[in-house]
């Protein structure tokens, strides 16, 4: 290691002496973007490291804090085959994003040495950003750090999150598309042509599409470009106004209306991003009321057609649906019972997902919020790229799923790919959005957040459906579901806020309401309540 050009950029972006603690934690770093230079020369610098670490494969950094407000910022690294930085790896963020500026070489070596690290191999560092005003000069410090550690570096400029992880993928697996954001474009764009000609569609499809105004606008109008004769996307908060506010996905799922400047009128399919466009909800309205497709609803429309068309086409495919707790029940129900896909459930937080559907020939995963999407196996491409099938359904449907499997970007959650599939999907099905909506009626649900001195307190087990402290929460909370009809409700420490977060849902809009504020009550009881004790509005 260059120990002089790493004390140089360690000067030119130096840490404060009363610089605040941050952790790596289940969305990389995320906070105020006026405290981030110092860590973000230094996520630079582990970039380098990982990719040393990888043989010399390309990693990616993503300059980004999602759906949160416009003054703050945050980064995400990506590993090689396009997947969220492992596990373990994000310790190292940690102490090496708060370590002193003199520490910053010590725990460099530590690093080198704990990991059997080759300072002689290659480095490769892709860089990208969302459209945060402050995202160019993080760039810059992320640059300084993968400098100084000898790194070459892509810079994508203007990207959502999911095409970094593509380009990433692509740079270390040529199979899968060439590594640039035009590559992307027209491998989705060549993709959704394929699908648009075997539907035999002939008008447009026309969507309203809410933007958060956030990096999606940028890429969808190039996107469009290619797909202008199949779609018509009208664009809202497409940049002119503040990111995030009063719009995008995570707005519209926890407020459950339409965002700002833009009205769901009867018969309009609205589609809404969230800000770096790695999540994806559809929502419309019937006779004034609002009603949102969620990621459940796109898994259950996702895996019901894939094992349609494996069905058709005579192939043997074992499909899987991956969801957390947070999935609606009625869901999962549909799932097991009408789709007849198996349901695994995981911790929240996609890279739990993701990890468990790699356990099937393709596995379907989505949190309840709209990120997520569908993973082939290599034995499942195998076998849809070479199966012949006789019939006529069946060759179309192994046409549908090809062209499915280039559509979607398999390496992570992506809104753009995830909209053009549920597209795909109700072309092919020839189903409006109401056809999807009428797969299954939601249980009412209620989501709650308790304020407790310290969450960490709460521990639970059975991908997080139970807890085991503190004593005696759970059994009461068993008493409380009993008294309520097709009732569930768990709770958790959230792993982004300081809160515990209450999930309830039961037959009936009061029961569910009813017993989350009970749980609430519970909670506040038992593990060390703060504030008011929570109490149905
Ligand atoms: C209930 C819920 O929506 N939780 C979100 C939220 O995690 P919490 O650990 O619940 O704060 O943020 C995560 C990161 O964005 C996301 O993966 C997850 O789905
Ligand atoms: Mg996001």
């Amino acid at each position: 290691m260059d120990a002089a050009a790493v004390v140089e950029a360690a000067g030119a972006h130096k840490r404060p002496e009363d610089a605040k603690h941050v952790g790596y934690g289940t969305a990389g770093f995320r906070t105020k973007a006026d405290i981030l230079d110092h860590v973000l020369m230094r996520v630079g610098v582990l970039a380098a490291l990982r990719s040393r670490c990888k043989g010399g494969a390309a990693i990616g950094l993503m300059v980004t804090a999602s759906h949160n407000p416009e003054p703050d910022n945050g980064a995400k690294l990506v590993d090689p085959m396009g997947e969220m930085l492992e596990a373990s790896w994000e310790a190292y963020a940690t102490r090496l994003a708060n370590c002193k500026d003199d520490e910053l070489v010590g725990e460099i070596n530590t690093i080198i040495s704990e990991c059997g690290i080759d300072m002689q191999t290659k480095a490769k560092v892709v860089l990208g950003r969302d459209t945060r005003g402050s995202g160019l000069k993080l760039c810059q410090a992320a640059r300084d750090g993968c400098t100084a550690l000898g790194a070459e570096v892509v810079d994508l400029g203007i990207v959502t999150t999911p095409q970094v992880h593509y380009v990433v993928r692509c740079l270390n697996d040529a199979t899968y598309g060439t590594p640039t954001v035009a590559g992307y474009q027209e491998k989705l764009a060549a993709a959704f042509k394929a699908i648009w000609t075997l539907a035999g569609r002939t008008d447009l499809i026309s969507l309203k599409l809410d933007c958060a105004n956030g990096v999606g606008a940028v890429q969808m109008k190039e996107l469009l470009k290619h797909l202008d004769s199949m779609l018509k996307v009208e664009m809202y908060n497409d940049g002119s106004g503040q990111l995030n506010h009063e719009c995008g996905a995570d707005y519209v799922k926890v407020q459950q209306h339409a965002p700002a400047n833009m009205t769901a009128g009867a018969g309009d399919r609205c589609v809404t991003f969230d800000g770096d466009a790695d999540r994806v909800l559809y929502f419309f309205t019937r006779d004034g009321t609002f009603f949102m497709l969620d990621g459940d609803r796109i898994s259950s429309l996702a895996a019901q057609f894939i094992q349609q068309c494996a069905t058709a086409a005579a192939l043997d495919l074992n499909i899987g649906v991956v969801q957390t707790a947070y999935a609606n029940g009625n869901s999962t129900k549909f799932l097991q019972t009408k789709a007849g896909v198996p349901v695994a459930c995981t911790k929240t937080g996609v890279k739990h997902l993701h990890h468990k559907a790699l356990d099937y020939d393709v596995g379907v995963y989505f949190e309840a919020n709209g990120h997520g999407t569908v993973v082939f196996s290599d034995a499942a491409l195998k076998k849809i790229n070479e199966h012949e099938s006789g019939s006529e359904e069946g060759k179309r449907a192994i046409a549908m799923l090809r062209a499915m499997t280039e559509l979607i970007n398999q390496t992570v959650g992506d809104a753009i790919s995830d909209m053009l599939m549920v597209e795909a999907i109700l072309l092919l099905q020839n189903m409006t959005v109401e056809d999807w909506a009428a797969m299954y009626d939601d249980l009412p649900n209620r989501q709650l957040k308790v304020k407790i001195a310290d969450r960490s307190v709460v521990k639970t087990t059975n991908a997080e459906r139970e807890c085991t402290a503190p004593a005696g929460l759970q059994s009461a909370i068993d008493e409380l579901v009993k008294k309520f009809t097709s009732a569930r409700s768990f709770v958790r420490p959230s792993g982004t806020e300081d809160v515990v977060r209450v999930y309830a849902e039961a037959e009936t809009r009061e029961q569910a309401d009813t017993l989350a504020w009970a749980v609430a009550g519970k909670v506040w009881d038992l593990a060390g309540g703060i504030g008011d004790r929570p109490h149905a509005p």
